[in-house]
């Protein structure tokens, strides 16, 4: 079924709408490439978990297709679940299991045979081998995100979703994870996180979608998203009423904001701002006021989500 040219995950015109009548999702189409590092962004309440949680079979989608690993999950829904692993955003355990304990059981409920579990493996990947045998309810906040991503990952899963994983968790052992989830990352294993800190999605995501009020907004690479940022504005009041807007290859962009008043968008890649004054004093305008902002992918992101 699940050729190396099947998306990891593919959504088609994902619709949620919960029963108090919220629309949560709407018209939501992406793909995730296999081996992708891929990244969910959007504002609280864009729509996020939603879905995330459909992909988990934890909410039952209104409309569209998602397939995951190449199963529907309508039509088999079990090798569906058994293509993903997910590190919820609250951490919930038995505080009176121990690590290993946990590990066992949740190989059990995946239906993963004795022989084949690797719940030491997965403890000393996560650096938790010397606390197998503690009470859950005694490890860190940061142990115990590091053993929701073990538990994730009791079953081998092809697709690892981490939702909000960072929330809260302080700077080192944010770091310690990431190298964690780079090296599932190196080994092949897909990954999806949703993140509010865009800086962690910049230097880890190979591609973007951004998601707000339920549709997607942006996905793009990485990369391309980030060259937005490129984009430098200015707006520059001239001498004299225009009645039209001026044209020049230095501008990408330009909207007259008020007779006298001229919104310039560039690329500063390109060209630098001497560059875009001189462009206009060679029209005969001439220049009586200059504002200039620098955008960053924060810019970008709000620019999106507050359309
Ligand atoms: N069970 C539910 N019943 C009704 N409305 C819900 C339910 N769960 C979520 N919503 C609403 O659906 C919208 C999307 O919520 P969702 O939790 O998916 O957003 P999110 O992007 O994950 O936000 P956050 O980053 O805060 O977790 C919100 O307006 C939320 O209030």
């Amino acid at each position: 079924m699940t050729s190396s040219s099947t998306p990891a995950i593919r959504i088609e015109d994902l619709g949620k709408t919960y029963a108090g009548g919220k629309r949560a999702l709407d018209g939501v189409s992406l793909e995730v490439k296999q081996g992708e590092f891929f990244g969910l962004l959007g504002p609280n309440g864009a729509g996020k978990s939603t879905l995330i949680n459909i992909l988990a079979g934890l909410v039952t989608k209104s409309e569209g297709k998602v397939d995951i690993w190449g199963f529907d999950i309508d039509q088999h829904p079990r090798n569906a679940k058994l293509s993903i692993g997910i590190v919820p955003q609250e951490i919930l355990f038995d505080p009176f299991f121990t690590p290993r304990e946990a590990l066992e059981i949740q190989a059990g409920l995946y239906g993963v045979p004795k022989g084949e579990r690797r719940s030491d493996e997965l403890l000393a990947a996560m650096r938790l081998t010397d606390k197998a045998h503690a009470y859950s309810r005694t490890l860190s906040g940061g142990m115990k995100r590091r053993l929701l991503v073990a538990k994730a990952m009791v079953h081998s899963p092809p697709i690892l979703v981490l939702d909000e994983p960072t929330a809260g968790v302080d700077i080192e052992l944010r770091q310690q994870l990431w190298e964690y989830v780079k090296e599932l990352h190196a080994s092949g294993v897909t990954v999806i996180l949703t993140t509010h800190y865009l800086e962690e999605a910049e230097q880890l995501c190979e591609r973007i979608a951004i998601i707000n009020h339920g549709k997607v907004v942006a996905n793009e690479p990485t990369r391309q998203l980030l060259s937005r940022a490129q984009e430098k504005n200015v707006v520059v009041t001239v001498d004299r009423d225009l009645s039209e807007v001026p044209a020049n290859i230095c501008f990408d962009k330009v909207v007259l904001e008020g007779e006298r008043s001229l919104a310039i968008t560039y690329q500063k890649d390109k060209v630098n701002a001497g560059e875009v004054l001189a462009a206009l004093q060679r029209d005969g305008l001439g220049i009586v006021d200059v504002v200039t902002r620098e955008p960053d992918l924060e810019d970008v992101f709000l620019s999106l989500v507050r359309r």
